[in-house]
């Protein structure tokens, strides 16, 4: 699986360091709200078990699965609910965890479903952010890191289901996707 990586971005220790970061600061500003935060499977289920361990507050959790990218490394366009959540939204102040925002379709997607639920508030942390991809304008609440324009793993992120258990986050090799 090593051998797939070209070079690693941020190592497992940068990674953490962020997360704790950005725990403390939700923790500060989501204080007294009972936040309900939702995890964007399936790439931000590493990231939010790290991040919710670092938030020392009140808090309840929830899940969606969402798809769009599928076996490829270009979004299809076209976002899939596959599980939805399992609570209502209206009125809550709910803080969306993404793992990355790359064309930006996933997050603007969901955040149009979560506001025409009537949340009280729709906010967004991402851990990775990559702004050259974008599609559509879209800007984060909170962000870890900024990646270059390249396809990246690890950390939950996936090639065709795979690489997601790598603990760093690295650039794959372009062999890897790439038809000869
Ligand atoms: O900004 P975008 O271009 O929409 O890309 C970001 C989304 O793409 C990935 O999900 P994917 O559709 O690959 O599903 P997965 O989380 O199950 O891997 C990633 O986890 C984000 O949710
Ligand atoms: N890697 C993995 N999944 C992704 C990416 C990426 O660079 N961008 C959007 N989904
Ligand atoms: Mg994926």
């Amino acid at each position: 699986m090593q051998n797939d990586i070209q070079s690693i971005l941020f190592t497992e220790e940068e990674i953490q360091h962020k997360v704790n970061e950005l725990g403390e600061q939700l923790s500060r500003d989501f204080d007294n709200r009972n936040p309900l935060v939702i995890c964007v499977l399936k790439g931000a289920f590493v990231f939010m078990s790290d991040l919710v361990k670092r938030m020392t507050i009140p808090l309840e959790i929830d899940f969606m699965a969402v798809s769009s990218y599928g076996q490829a490394t270009r979004s299809s366009g076209v976002v899939k609910i596959i599980k939805d959540l399992d609570v209502p939204v209206e009125g809550r102040d709910v803080l969306i965890v993404e793992d990355i925002i790359d064309s930006g379709l996933t997050l603007s997607y969901l955040i149009d479903v979560l506001e025409r639920r009537n949340a009280l508030s729709v906010s967004i942390v991402t851990l990775f952010d990559k702004p050259a991809g974008r599609s559509v304008e879209l800007e984060p609440d909170y962000k870890g890191f900024t990646l270059p324009h390249e396809f990246v793993v690890g950390y939950g992120l996936d090639y065709a289901e795979k690489y997601r258990n790598l603990p760093y986050i690295g650039i794959l090799k372009r062999e890897v996707y790439a038809k000869p």
